[in-house]
């Protein structure tokens, strides 16, 4: 199956740099209603069976132009909702947002059993995530469009995909509408093809190997 997640476009927290995981969350600012009327001329070529979206109205309202263009009704699953920021909710400050992320990627580390503060578990999150694409992938669709959150994609992709890691996902953020396509099955497991539009290339070509021009450069 071919899997694109989808990160939901700009909303008002999103520019507040805030925490903001509750249902049923925010709309789109203008630009985020801008990105999402874009997406159906960037996943033109797909070739989309099924969509999906979380049950926070930022997903709903992104997919809306591609459910119209691709003639998909949208399936509303809780378990494509952002990871749960619990005590951290609405918190905007540096140290919130660090200890939100880096509790996220360590799940996808290995670290299944930490809880975000007053939130879910690695277990938790991980699995309800797991269930739909499990879903999608029993309906026999061939290609799989999920519109979802960033820390939730960045998180379950770095835990289930051979060739992203957390290291990966924690140098990589994923911008309002940036996609991830991947390829696999939840037997088979999964493999990133492309990361916002950047080939992570076959077997042992890891974006680590790309030498130093293909590299984060830090503080630049
Ligand atoms: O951390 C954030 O930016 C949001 O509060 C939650 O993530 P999302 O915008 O991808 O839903």
């Amino acid at each position: 199956m071919r899997l694109i997640l989808i990160r939901h476009g700009q909303t008002p927290s999103n520019l507040k740099h805030l925490l903001d995981t509750a249902a049923p969350g925010p709309g789109l600012t203008p630009l985020g209603q801008e990105q999402a009327a874009a997406l159906p001329e960037v996943l033109a070529g797909e070739g989309i069976d099924a969509l999906y979206v979380s049950t926070l109205v930022r997903t709903q309202l992104t997919a809306a132009p591609l459910a119209t263009a691709t003639g998909l009704e949208p399936r509303v699953r809780e378990g494509l909702r952002e990871v749960v920021a619990g005590e951290l909710e609405m918190r905007g400050d540096e140290e919130a947002a660090a200890l939100y992320l880096s509790t996220a990627l360590a799940w996808a580390a290995g670290d299944t059993g930490r809880r975000m503060p007053g939130g879910e578990d690695g277990v938790a999150a991980l699995g309800r995530f797991d269930a739909v694409v499990a879903e999608a992938a029993e309906s026999g669709a061939g290609t799989v469009a999920m519109v979802s959150h960033g820390a939730m994609i960045r998180t379950w992709v770095a835990a289930r995909a051979d060739n992203v890691d957390a290291g990966y996902a924690a140098a990589h953020p994923l911008a309002n509408t940036g996609v991830v396509v991947l390829d696999g099955s939840p037997g088979r497991g999964w493999r990133v093809l492309l990361w916002e539009g950047r080939p992570l290339g076959p077997e042992g070509d890891s974006a680590e190997d790309a030498g130093p021009a293909g590299e984060p450069l830090p503080g630049y």
